[in-house]
């Protein structure tokens, strides 16, 4: 594994909410940052607030200076700007790049909008500091440190009263600003509640661009990147150190702080690795050398807490020129463990997978709907990725909806669009929703069976005639697509009890293909081995007795929940053997949860609501963030949003 920095998309909101920025930050705090923000316009800086002059905008010589300082950095920040463009184009934002100083370093927004935002202000050149500017999401950022949003009259200068900014901090290795991030527009009409989530995406745009620039800043050292979970190493959550040839620490990210349990960097600096975590620095180079298995478990000596660790030397990190390509692979890189098999491979040495495959063959690519059935983590996306490969659609997008996870005031302008100015906060372009955006591809519709029965409706119309009517619009757009459902539940059974309609569910139903468990399958060896060659741990052994464990569980987490456990066993496995004590506690906790499936009813319902409680406590914990509750869960969110469902619990219950 190179040391990169991933960016996973359903990460983005809970690692900003890590930062302090989250969408459910007290407005309060926003707002006592303004607060004081005024007081320093007021008290220190003594600005007029009605003069009409705009920024200071710094000669062409002086601004290339500064670019060039800057170097390759502006280059790596364009490619997360871009990035992030992609992902709030059409809502009139534009992306800004400013030195420590507030200096517009780059621009990335609509060409259209150009002059627009020339004559705001916001413009290569233009410093917005505090001290110049009064309130501002760039000024402010540097002044406090921290992610803020100034949102139209928030601004300390009336001239600026049409702007909302928003302004997140890039910090060097050693934790210095170094940089900030910042989305504005010009005449929002959004209030400022909904720029928090402008704020969050900015937040994690900014964390992503700083530890980018970490890892890329020891040319001469080593780049130790650890995290509780293997699989969360080397993306952007993890932690991070900077090690030289002796194991002396020279720099340490935020959280590597938080994760040690420490209060300030300087706890960490200095140190050498072997007072902090259990690594002999002897042997650094040979961790650095590991390629068949990259990461190894490690402990913190003060705490015993266990850690996934990764080693690398810094100018692996690829020559000065490369870094910058590097990081534009790196900030658009899929998840780990999102490949691509075809139906031939997952059809493994299991008969009834093999039927099924077989099933699915004959129709894909005749327009015949496909309904995918099985448990959480059977591999129902996966199939329906490896179907859009084998069928006619498959030149074209695969867009993938999932029913269960939007919220449901939602669901209906994201598969369906809207119009500009279709509703209050709508973006001013309107927005294309899922069905137009996979015509010509295939949509797929997970967990269909949570689709609210309006929506039902408005699909089977949309599925019949073949053309969508946007929100506010008129006028039906034709759409031609592949359609693939899938679902965990028995939807005859919702038909009968009147919670899916019967019209529907014949329209998807072309075809059902039914998903076997785990624990149904034939081939679990064989997959236990492919999953471990997936991981890096091809010629590893599972001895007899890890194995006979493995195969007498009942997985109700499906290949999901292998592929975790496999993951854990292989970083944790001495001499390329797996052995029962490598097998996670999670096993452990599978063995004892089908024990308690024979318990009474009596003591079935104590278990609900010790679910309900440990659900409750482990929500609290990650804050309320479900991707990063389901992923220390060991489950999917879907398999979450489904439990927090049964159990009456609402996101809101904090
Ligand atoms: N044939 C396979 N071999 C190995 N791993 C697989 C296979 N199919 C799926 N997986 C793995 O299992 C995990 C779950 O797959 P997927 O998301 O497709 O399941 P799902 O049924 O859609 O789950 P959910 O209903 O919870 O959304 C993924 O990590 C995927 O890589």
């Amino acid at each position: 594994m190179g040391q990169t920095v991933e960016r996973r998309t359903s990460a983005r909101s809970g690692d900003a909410e890590r930062s302090g920025a989250s969408l459910s930050e007290p407005k309060a705090v926003n707002e006592s940052i303004i607060v004081r923000s005024w007081g320093r316009c007021w008290d220190d800086y003594r600005i007029d607030r009605s003069t009409r002059s705009g920024p200071a905008v710094v000669e062409q010589q002086r601004l290339n200076e500064r670019v060039d300082r800057y170097g390759e950095f502006v280059q790596l920040a364009r490619a997360e700007m871009h990035a992030l463009y992609q992902q709030i184009a059409g809502s009139g934002y534009a992306l800004l790049l400013t030195d420590a100083d507030g200096l517009i370093l780059d621009y990335v927004g609509d060409p259209t909008l150009k002059r627009t935002f020339q004559s705001a202000g916001l413009w290569r050149g233009a410093i917005w500091s505090e001290a110049n500017e009064g309130t501002n999401g760039v000024g402010t950022c540097i002044a406090e440190r921290r992610p803020v949003t100034v949102h139209r009259d928030q601004h300390f200068r009336n001239r600026h009263n049409m702007l909302s900014c928003s302004g997140a901090p890039i910090l060097d290795a050693h934790g210095e600003l170094f940089a900030v991030l910042d989305a504005s527009s010009v005449n929002a009409r959004d209030t400022p509640e909904s720029q928090l989530h402008t704020l969050a995406l900015v937040t994690m745009s900014a964390q992503l661009i700083s530890k980018c620039r970490f890892v890329a800043s020891f040319p001469e050292g080593m780049i130790l990147r650890f995290h509780s979970r293997p699989e969360y190493v080397g993306l952007i959550n993890d932690a991070a150190m900077a090690l030289d040839g002796d194991g002396k620490i020279l720099a340490a990210d935020p959280n590597a702080v938080a994760y040690l349990g420490l209060a300030h960097r300087s706890d960490l600096v200095g140190q050498r690795i072997d007072q902090v975590l259990d690594i002999e620095p002897a042997n650094l180079p040979e961790h650095a050398r590991r390629r068949h298995m990259p990461y190894w478990p490690v402990r913190c000596v003060k705490r015993g807490t266990r850690y996934f660790a990764t080693l690398e030397y810094g100018d692996q990190q690829g020559v000065p020129g490369d870094r910058v390509h590097r990081a534009e692979q790196v900030v658009r890189s899929k998840p780990r463990g999102q490949r691509r098999p075809s139906l031939e491979a997952l059809a493994g040495h299991d008969p009834s997978m093999q039927r099924q495959v077989e099933r699915a063959r004959r129709v894909v690519g005749r327009g015949i709907p496909v309904l995918l059935r099985g448990e959480t983590g059977t591999g129902k996306e996966v199939f329906a990725r490896a179907l859009h490969g084998a069928c006619a659609w498959s030149e074209g997008p695969f867009v993938a909806v999932n029913c269960a996870a939007i919220p449901e005031n939602l669901i209906e302008s994201e598969l369906f669009g809207y119009q500009p100015g279709a509703f209050t906060g709508a973006r001013k372009g309107g927005m294309k929703g899922k069905v137009l955006q996979a015509d010509g591809g295939t949509l797929f519709l997970d967990e269909i069976g949570d689709m609210p029965l309006d929506l039902q409706t408005r699909l089977l119309r949309v599925l019949e005639e073949q053309e969508v009517v946007p929100l506010g619009g008129e006028v039906p757009i034709q759409v031609d697509l592949n359609l693939i459902s899938a679902t965990h539940c028995d939807l005859m059974e919702r038909v009968a009890d009147g919670r899916f309609r019967q019209d529907l569910y014949y329209r998807l139903n072309g075809l059902e293909v039914a998903l076997p468990a785990l624990r149904d399958r034939l081939d679990r060896r064989e997959l236990v081995r492919a999953v471990l060659a997936e991981e890096g741990g091809e010629g590893v052994v599972v001895e007899d007795e890890a194995m006979r464990r493995i195969m007498a569980c009942d997985w109700p987490g499906n290949l999901r929940q292998l592929r975790n456990v496999l993951r854990t066993a292989l970083a944790l496995c001495d001499d390329q053997i797996i052995r029962v004590d490598d097998l996670s506690a999670e096993l452990g906790a599978l063995e004892l949860r089908s024990l308690k499936g024979t318990a009474s009813a009596r003591e079935e319902s104590a278990l609900v609501s010790a679910e309900r409680d440990a659900l409750i406590e482990s929500l609290e914990l990650h804050r309320w963030n479900v991707s990063k509750t389901a992923a220390a869960l060991g489950m999917s969110r879907n398999t979450l949003y489904r439990k927090m469902r049964r159990h009456g619990i609402q996101q809101d219950e904090r």
